[in-house]
């Protein structure tokens, strides 16, 4: 798992480098620019006119080492310099290491146009010292390098963007950020997209033991940590050691999410599956999924009637459920009567929503994986990425359960305010049905005796690991929900290996 530290717990963990390695803040910039000129020379030939715009600050310090370093592979390399504020020391020492070596055009207006003879322009403005909103020339000159034609790079994060606010103003629009060590939470959260574009981590040897002490609320799922979660199979286990799952889904024109959920669910490792569903849809799910019993409702088209709960250890219900009333009635039921962790999804949201009585009768330790339209359903409406996430927190506090907010990175906040971020999946997995896989491998997870935030954290991450092999074979414009089930079993395969 990496932890994701805030602007003032980077100033720290560098500070905390430079004295106990110890290196020199110079020597580290150095190491910085290198593992950033290592990424660069792997994707661009020396063909390519590079410009590198650089502040006075320390990130404008690493444009000029990453400068120096890429003429002497031979790029052609121009600097472009925007004076304001104090120069740094480490700014100034790679400054005059520069002199010399590369072209460096102090600009103080964008009259002219400053980019058209370049392929790739490099941003070195501001890191992660921003202190307030760009403007002036510099975001004059974002706004112009926004617009030129060419290859866009961030270094460590994109100028204008804050690491862990509410950032306003001009920012840069990379096509790559190249962030040192450890991810920003500005990367993951969907409004900054635009700006951060594909990012990646460097290494530059930062500290791994304040890494380790250092305390962080905030986490990006890692294959590592994955691996340490999944529990092995032992040899005298049998069925009743992986848990009855009851799934509740499905209603007349949407029996297709209980059959998506239930197969997710086997595939999952649950010891014993029950689907509870209307009459109609019997036979389907009897034909489907041949491995599951099936409990059936007293009407033919809906829930409206709950089987006996004792025997399951875990329920997981909402998907094509449906909101008729008497739907509702027996969805208020359960919650009443079983009182262990459960999942609740789709339509099972909605009626939360809809009779927010019902939410003081969530079971502690339930998962609950709304979409965003069903969690603004849930909390209202949100101001910005930042307000949605201290929303989901508040959320999963309340309820003392896991939120899981689905998306590109899957967020799952834990009641003890833990938020971690997902880092598999892919667009095309935007299509109906991938969301009652996940409810049918969340429900298998938790009938299998993990804790409610494992099971949430194992289940999205080897659900979006399922989806990135399934598009690696099928690709993202053809891939369907089905397919991801049918790669659960390679992605469990891949991620206890
Ligand atoms: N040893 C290390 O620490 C390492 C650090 N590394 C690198 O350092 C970066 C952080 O550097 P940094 O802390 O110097 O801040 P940086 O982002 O360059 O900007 C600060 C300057 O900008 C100014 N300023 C801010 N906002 C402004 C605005 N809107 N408009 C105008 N001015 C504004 C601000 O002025 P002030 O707020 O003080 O008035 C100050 O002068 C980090 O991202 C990484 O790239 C790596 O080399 C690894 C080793
Ligand atoms: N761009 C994307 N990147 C990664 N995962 C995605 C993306 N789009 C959708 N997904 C995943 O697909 C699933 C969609 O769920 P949901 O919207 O509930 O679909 P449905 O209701 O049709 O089953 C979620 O797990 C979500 O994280
Ligand atoms: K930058």
């Amino acid at each position: 798992m990496i932890k994701i530290l805030s602007a003032q717990q980077i100033r720290a963990l560098d500070a905390y480098t430079i004295q106990h390695e110890p290196i020199s803040s110079i020597d580290l910039m150095e190491r910085a620019c290198r593992a950033f000129v290592g990424w660069f020379t792997e994707r661009f030939d020396e063909t390519q006119k590079v410009a590198i715009v650089c502040g006075t600050g320390n990130n404008g310090g690493d444009g000029l080492g990453i400068a120096r370093l890429l003429k002497m592979w031979g790029y052609p390399v121009s600097v472009l310099l925007i004076r304001g504020g104090t120069d740094t020391e480490d700014f100034k020492t790679n400054l005059e290491r520069l002199k010399g070596k590369v072209e460096v055009i102090e600009i103080a207006s964008t009259d002219s146009d400053l980019f058209s003879r370049y392929d790739i322009v490099i941003d070195a403005i501001f890191g992660s010292g921003l202190s307030r909103p760009a403007e002036g020339i510099q975001a004059a000159i974002i706004q112009q390098m926004n617009q030129a034609d060419v290859i866009r790079i961030a270094v460590d994060i994109p100028s204008g963007l804050q690491t862990d606010k509410l950032s306003q103003g001009e920012i840069f629009k990379a096509d790559f950020t190249i962030s040192f060590q450890l991810p920003k939470l500005a990367f993951f959260l969907p409004a900054n997209h635009a700006s951060v574009g594909e990012w990646c981590l460097v290494d530059i040897g930062l500290s791994k033991a304040f890494i380790k002490e250092i305390s962080s609320s905030h986490f990006y799922l890692t294959s590592k940590y994955i691996r340490r979660i999944l529990k092995p199979r032992s040899k005298f286990d049998h069925k009743g050691t992986y848990g009855h799952a009851l799934l509740i889904a499905g209603s007349y024109g949407k029996i297709g999410a209980a059959v998506l959920s239930g197969r997710a669910l086997l595939h999952a490792g649950v010891g014993l599956l029950t689907l509870h569903i209307p009459q109609c849809g019997y036979s389907i799910v009897q034909t489907s999924l041949i491995e599951a019993m099936v409990d059936v409702d007293a009407h033919e088209h809906f829930l409206t009637t709950l089987p006996s709960l004792d025997k399951y250890t875990t329920v997981g219900v909402g998907p094509g459920l449906g909101q008729d009333a008497l739907t509702i009635k027996a969805f208020g039921k359960l919650l009443e009567d079983f009182r262990k962790p459960m999942v609740i999804d789709a339509d099972g949201l909605n009626i939360l929503s809809a009779n927010r009585e019902l939410l003081r009768t969530v079971s502690p330790g339930s998962i609950l994986t709304p979409h965003p339209k069903e969690f603004e359903r849930l909390v209202g409406k949100w101001s910005d990425d930042f307000d949605r996430l201290e929303k989901q927190k508040a959320l999963a506090k309340q309820l003392k359960s896991v939120v899981v907010l689905k998306g590109a990175y899957t967020s799952i906040a834990s009641p003890d305010g833990m938020v971690y971020f997902n880092s598999t999946g892919n667009p095309g997995m935007a299509t109906g049905g991938t969301g009652d896989v996940l409810t049918g491998i969340l429900t298998g997870l938790l009938a299998q005796g993990y804790s409610s935030v494992d099971a949430a954290v194992t289940g999205v991450y080897l659900h979006g690991l399922a989806g990135d092999l399934a598009a690696r074979e099928k690709g993202m414009i053809s891939l369907i929900a089905s397919d991801v089930i049918d790669f659960l079993p390679a992605a469990f395969k891949k991620a206890m290996a």
